[in-house]
């Protein structure tokens, strides 16, 4: 069963189209990583499912329910907004029981999500967390109705590494017991945690599978390179019968993928040689997400 299926959608603000035919499928159960550049139409399609905006065209149905036609689903959902606001002089436990009561939800659940969290015998005020701890805070709130799915709006974007791997550790412990659905544009997030992957560009879905599938199906042998001259590599290299196709990355680093893998690692050293460059890196590999979104929304 899918636990989010979007048809035909369109959003417009204005003559401004945001969302453009998305066709977006979540089955249960899974960890699914919303990926697009800033602008890409992200957070517009959270508010959408959350029934915050109205799509101007087209039928999302979340937990079965069409939701134009109901709000009941809205129950069923957890929801962490990109900027989580709290009463900085609550502890977390005491936010979490007004909160329950708000929502009417037993206060033994309050228990749960904070042990769940990892915040059970934290004492301070939440003005004196760290913004990683506000963030499992935000989880923990969001947890608390014991939902079916869970939506997370930029999760990690504000956070240090450290802060970061809690919140991806926490994401990964809900596994099989939720369906998460959280979108980012931090790359190596999406590649840690998610089963799924949804790849939106100007509002169009340009990717939606399993990134084992994505990896597959793009999986050609890809060699990055690092010289002295990039653009002189490039142009001689892009010649040759063996490469499919070369892009410059991060101003430096050559990503040619090719055809014959054989003939590339004894042909780009000539060539190299040839050209009288010099050699910072070399590495033959599958295509890690990174290349893939590049590639994909390039
Ligand atoms: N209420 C609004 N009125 C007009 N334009 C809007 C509105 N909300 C969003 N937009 C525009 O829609 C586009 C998509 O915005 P959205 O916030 O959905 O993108 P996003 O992928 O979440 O980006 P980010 O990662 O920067 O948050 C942007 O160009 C934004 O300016």
């Amino acid at each position: 069963m899918n636990v989010i299926e979007t048809h035909n959608l369109y959003k417009y603000y204005g003559i401004k189209k945001v969302l453009d035919d998305l066709n977006l499928e979540v089955p249960e159960g899974v960890i699914f990583g919303y990926l697009g550049p800033n602008g890409a139409g992200k957070t517009t399609t959270i508010r959408i499912l959350l029934n915050l905006a109205k799509p101007t065209k087209g039928s999302v149905l979340v937990l079965g329910e069409n939701i134009s036609k109901s709000r009941k689903y809205l129950r069923r959902i957890g929801y962490l907004p990109d900027v989580p606001n709290f009463y900085n002089y609550f502890t977390a436990k005491e936010y979490l029981e007004v909160l329950s009561e708000i929502i009417g939800v037993d206060k033994k659940r309050v228990e749960e999500v904070l042990e769940i969290v990892g915040l059970k015998n934290e004492k301070k005020r939440i003005g004196a967390f760290s913004r990683g701890m506000k963030q499992r805070l935000g989880i923990a709130q969001a947890l608390l109705p014991d939902p079916k799915l869970l939506i997370l709006d930029e999760p990690t974007s504000s956070l240090d590494p450290q802060g970061r791997k809690e919140i991806l550790d926490l994401i990964l412990s809900l596994r099989g017991e939720k369906t998460v659905f959280f979108s980012t544009h931090i790359l190596s997030d999406v590649e840690r945690v998610c089963d799924r992957v949804g790849i939106l560009r100007e509002g169009r879905l340009l990717l939606n599978d399993t990134l084992d599938n994505i990896k597959k199906k793009l999986s050609r042998r890809i060699v990055k390179l690092k010289v002295d001259d990039p653009l002189r590599m490039m142009e001689r290299v892009k010649k040759e019968d063996f490469v499919e196709e070369v892009l410059i990355k991060n101003q430096n680093s050559l990503i040619i993928k090719v055809k014959d893998l054989q003939r590339a690692g004894k042909k780009i050293p000539e060539i190299i040689v040839q050209e009288n460059l010099s050699i910072m890196h070399f590495e033959v590999s599958e295509p890690t997400l990174e290349d893939i979104f590049f590639e994909v929304i390039s």
